[in-house]
């Protein structure tokens, strides 16, 4: 086992245990990226992907945000669209289109042109080589976050082949292929496992599971083919560190837009759950603490576009509402392109300066 320079804050791991914090944790979803001229300024030298596979530039951009802003932990540069990559899928990043698949898959039997049962080390090993530099690199600052897309998130863009506002081919298959579907899933989830296991061993001192487009879901849908992967994923993980010696780590689900799945959520094995800002911070804290999970989010990321003394007021708002006890500050979503990093800094020092010395 690599071992690491000692961890000197350690609010976001204590937040998302329920323990008692000085002061809330705050980092944001895309923290690096676009949004940064130092970003910008690396990325017109090197394509997207090329980023992610050097370990090296994704160390570098990783550790951008943490020198411009306080934040209480790094997320690894990445994407969740490495997996589809694994299974040999081809994905090609077209700026101001976003991610391409030249050959999505259009029927169940394209599933049998899938590397299903990849050595995940050989095909992700880049990424376990990004954590361990950028855990040397950080040098104990803060903790760095591991992540993955979740199944039915990853599946539904191997088939749509782009981004989409309906993701209707992926819909579909579950009402025409919902036993090619779930066995799509299941191959998804037992690569999630392996690759979110690996993070850990590698450095990750807690993962973060995106299953971005739960919202084009239903309940019914959510239940059928979302929830009982995620669950999986969640105990397998935990079962398979602790099999193999290696402490487990805090586990994070976003599932976006699944207000309807809330509860459902809390009654799962992960330590947090991850909230989007259109639910209500008093009504999800109640059903959280009632079962001991810890709460993140939600700001409306759109709100970073404001006034910084709005930023300001309507974070210092939203602490009130969340409370102290087991809470992880962020936004709702992502970081989107054109923001600007001053009103993100603004953001993260709300946290700071109306959490500090509050009761705990
Ligand atoms: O901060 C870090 O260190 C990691 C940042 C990060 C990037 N991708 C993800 C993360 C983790 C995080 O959000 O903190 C994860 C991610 N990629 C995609 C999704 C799903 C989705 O958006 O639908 C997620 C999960 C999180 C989420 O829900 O946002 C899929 C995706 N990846 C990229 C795009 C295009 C884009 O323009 O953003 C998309 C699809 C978006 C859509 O509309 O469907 C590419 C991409 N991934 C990251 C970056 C850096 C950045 O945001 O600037 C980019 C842009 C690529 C470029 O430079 O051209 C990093």
């Amino acid at each position: 086992m690599t071992s690491f320079p000692p961890l000197k804050n350690d609010l976001l791991l204590r937040a998302a245990r329920c323990e008692k914090v000085e002061r809330i944790p705050v980092w944001a979803m895309r923290q690096a990226g676009r949004y940064l001229p130092e970003f910008r300024e690396v990325r017109s030298k090197h394509d997207f992907f090329t980023i992610c596979r050097t370990p090296e530039l994704a160390c570098e951009v990783t550790m951008q945000p943490l020198r411009r802003m306080d934040l209480d932990a790094a997320i690894i540069f990445s994407d969740i669209l490495v997996i589809p990559q694994a299974l040999g899928m081809t994905v090609e990043m077209k700026p101001g289109k976003g991610p391409t698949f030249p050959g999505p898959l259009l029927l169940p039997e394209d599933i049998k042109k899938l590397n299903t049962t990849p050595d995940v080390t050989a095909e992700l090993g880049y990424v376990f080589e990004a954590i361990t530099l950028t855990r040397q690199k950080l040098e104990g600052k803060v903790p760095l976050i591991g992540f993955s897309g979740a199944p039915w998130t990853l599946m539904a863009y191997m088939i749509e082949g782009q981004s989409s506002s309906t993701f209707s081919k992926a819909r579909a298959w579950l009402y025409k292929y919902p036993e090619e579907s779930k066995s799509l899933l299941g191959i998804l989830t037992n690569v999630i496992i392996d690759y979110l296991v690996g993070q850990v061993k590698a450095g990750a001192q807690l993962l973060q599971l995106f299953e971005s487009h739960a919202g084009i879901l239903g309940a019914k849908t959510f239940n059928e083919f979302s929830l009982p992967y995620l669950k999986l994923i969640a105990s397998k993980v935990k079962s398979k560190l602790s099999d193999a010696g290696h402490a487990t780590v805090p586990m994070t689900v976003f599932a976006k837009d699944a207000h309807y799945a809330l509860e459902d959520l809390v009654n799962t094995d992960y330590d947090v759950i991850g909230l989007d800002w259109t639910i209500d911070p008093i009504m999800a804290s109640k059903l959280a603490s009632s079962k001991g999970k810890a709460l993140q989010g939600n700001l409306d990321p759109a709100a970073l576009y404001g006034s910084e003394e709005s930023i300001a007021s309507l974070t210092k708002a939203m602490v009130k509402q969340f409370g102290t006890r087991g809470y992880i500050a962020n936004l709702g979503h992502g970081m989107y392109p054109d923001m600007v990093p001053e009103h993100l800094k603004k953001f993260v020092d709300a946290v700071h300066t109306c959490s500090e010395n509050s009761e705990n």
